[in-house]
């Protein structure tokens, strides 16, 4: 049976640009990414996407501002734990990036997104985020390498995906 574990990943981005941060420990280390993390008890996920943006590059951002774009689900052979993870989107933030203990954020034009230096299944649903079509996927991983097999679709809508995942 799999251990289900709750995760955020905001993006800010504009028209021409996304900010992307380079992890610098942890899961993950060495590889450009979004924001985010594990929620702590007692917070909604839109909380904890708040509250890791900010911890991760300062910036701040209002729970009504995140649009939730996208559900992730990422497995690992011989391990038990399912790592579901929701990503935001949002142009409005305050604040200027900086770099924290944990990421060093630096903003890309969309045209340029350093697909080589991030995890692997993230050229397969960037296009989606980019298009700003709303997805699900799902990775099963051989180590942090190699992707064995995944599955994305095209969502109507977010509302609805969590109201039929629910039942
Ligand atoms: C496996 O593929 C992944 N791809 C992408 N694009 N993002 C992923 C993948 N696996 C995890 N993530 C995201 C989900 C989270 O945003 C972070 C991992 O969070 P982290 O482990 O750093 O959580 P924290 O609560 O910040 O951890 P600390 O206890 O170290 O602060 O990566």
């Amino acid at each position: 049976m799999l251990l289900k574990k709750v995760y955020t990943l905001v993006f800010i981005r504009n028209d021409t640009k996304i900010l992307l941060g380079w992890k610098k420990r942890g899961f993950g280390v060495n590889q450009w990414n979004g924001f985010g993390g594990k929620l702590e008890p007692n917070e909604t996920i839109q909380e904890a996407a708040v509250r890791e943006l900010k911890e991760e590059c300062c910036l701040s951002v209002k729970t009504a501002d995140l649009r939730n774009i996208g559900h992730l689900e990422f497995t690992f052979e011989d391990d038990p734990v399912m790592m579901d993870v929701r990503v935001f989107s949002t142009n409005m933030y305050e604040g200027v990036p900086k770099e924290t203990e944990e990421m060093c954020p630096k903003w890309f034009d969309l045209d340029r997104i350093p697909f080589d230096d991030m995890w692997p299944d993230d050229k397969f649903w960037f296009p989606y985020m980019l298009k700003n079509k709303l997805f699900y996927a799902k990775f099963h991983y051989k180590g942090f390498d190699t992707i064995l097999h995944y599955n994305i679709e095209e969502l109507e809508s977010m509302e609805d995906f969590y109201a039929k995942k629910s039942t």
